[in-house]
């Protein structure tokens, strides 16, 4: 057995994938697995992205996984581990950022660490603290109105030092700018001033490799995908594109959406508008018990030669908030990916084997319900989204785990022309 480098815990499925996305990128050999693999690692890689679903569920279970997600990496030889959590720094009021953040800490004998979502190639970035997704505090970003982690509050500092008993501090742009030399003597002064985390400025990829310099050898790095550009080089990788070749595409193509994210619906409205086949998967009906599944895998089945379907719930704030309303919000949100999972695993069974999800939490759901153990990173169909391949059982599939509010408005086609 060949011992990692780097050992990423990922707090989410397309999280997962965006992360090792950045690492194959820039040099690694990356492998993703599904939860906590029970035996040792057979493939020779530099780094391991476990993939868990633990962002929005009790904070003690998160800490749970996530330590036996650490044991297993630490199990395999990592040198430094990576806890990824959303660009968006999505988070219930309990956590998990914060819980699990300190769990680690605590784990690993470490007195510091740095929490920054920065991820600049998709308009995150941070200045003196506050989060801004695109030209706007995350605050007034659609996040406002996501189903499960509704995000109010822009400051990070501030919405980090709510999850922790650790105290919180800042490293501020005009420290970054200087370099790692800079850095490093902030967090010495932090460090000494009692800080435990300390939230990163960042607003290029710049800031980001100079800040990568300064974590060389930190235990722990939390953060979202933006600062493994940086670490590579820390391990004497560079930057290459034979990590990311993949076995060739066969099979039809399908999208299930379960992300209500603002680029989700601008993707669902687009693929509709161009006049692709699109089935609605409707919670009200689902609660009510009808069949949906077997509806829409019947609706599915005689389009597939055609070129792409796509099986959605998606739906725009007021929408969610309405059957939120009538369900419950984690019940609202467990059945619709239920459903979802179920499809996803009918569209295999009918022949796909390109299959495009949107959204953590349903891609989450549909791996689980293919049976999906591992990926393999290839390359980018738009920044943060890797295709990714996988089987499930026997069976091979191309898989695309596309974060809510990654990719272009034509998102749901061009992924599958990247693929042609
Ligand atoms: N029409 C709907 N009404 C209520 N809840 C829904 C509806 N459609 C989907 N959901 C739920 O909303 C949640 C969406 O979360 P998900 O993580 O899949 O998407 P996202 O947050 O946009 O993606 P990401 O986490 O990658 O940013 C899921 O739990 C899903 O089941
Ligand atoms: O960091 C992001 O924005 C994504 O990888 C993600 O975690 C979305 O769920």
């Amino acid at each position: 057995m060949s011992l990692i480098q780097l050992g990423c815990i990922a707090d989410d499925f397309t999280g997962a994938t965006d992360l090792a996305n950045n690492l194959v990128r820039a040099g690694m050999r990356v492998v993703q697995v599904i939860g906590v693999p029970e035996g040792p690692l057979a493939a020779e890689v530099d780094a391991v992205v476990v993939a868990l679903k633990s962002r929005t569920i009790a904070p003690q279970a998160a800490i749970d996984q996530s330590l036996a997600a650490l044991r297993w990496l630490q199990a395999q030889g990592a040198q430094q581990i990576y806890f990824k959590y959303c660009s968006t720094f999505d988070s219930t009021a309990a956590g998990n950022i914060g819980p699990v953040t300190e769990a680690l800490m605590d784990a690993l004998g470490s007195d510091f660490t740095i929490a920054t979502p920065a991820f600049p190639d998709n308009g995150r970035t941070v200045f003196k603290g506050y989060l801004f997704v695109g030209d706007v505090l995350l605050s007034e970003s659609g996040m406002k109105d996501h189903p499960l982690t509704p995000m109010t509050d822009a400051n990070l500092v501030r919405v980090m030092q709510a999850q922790t008993r650790r105290k919180v501090g800042l490293i501020d742009h005009r420290t970054v700018a200087q370099g790692d030399g800079a850095i490093r003597e902030r967090i010495a002064a932090l460090r000494a001033d009692g800080v435990g985390v300390a939230v990163v400025d960042a607003v290029s990829n710049d800031d980001l490799v100079r800040l990568g310099k300064a974590l060389a050898g930190m235990p722990l790095v939390t953060a979202g995908s933006g600062v493994a550009i940086g670490l590579p080089a820390n391990f004497g990788l560079a930057p290459s594109s034979t990590a990311s070749a993949l076995p060739p595409a066969t099979g039809w193509q399908a999208v299930v959406s379960g992300s209500c994210s603002v680029a989700t619906n601008q993707q669902v409205k687009a693929f509709v508008e161009a006049g692709g086949p699109a089935f609605a998967v409707d919670p009200l009906r689902l609660m009510q018990g009808d069949d949906v599944v077997t509806q829409a895998l019947a609706w599915a089945a005689p389009l597939l030669a055609q070129g792409p379907v796509l099986v959605y719930s998606t739906a725009e704030p007021s929408a969610v908030k309405a059957v939120q309303a009538q369900l419950g919000v984690d019940e609202a949100g467990a059945m619709v990916e239920r459903a979802l999972g179920a499809i996803a695993r009918g569209l295999v069974a009918l022949g796909v084997r390109q299959l495009v999800v949107a959204g953590g939490e349903t891609s989450g759901a549909c791996v689980q319900a293919l049976d999906i153990t591992q990926l393999q990173i290839g390359a980018q169909i738009d920044p943060g989204v890797p295709w990714c391949h996988a089987l499930s059982g026997e069976v091979p599939l191309h898989v695309a785990l596309k974060s809510g509010n990654f990719g272009s408005a034509d998102f749901f086609t061009k992924a599958f022309k990247a693929l042609a």
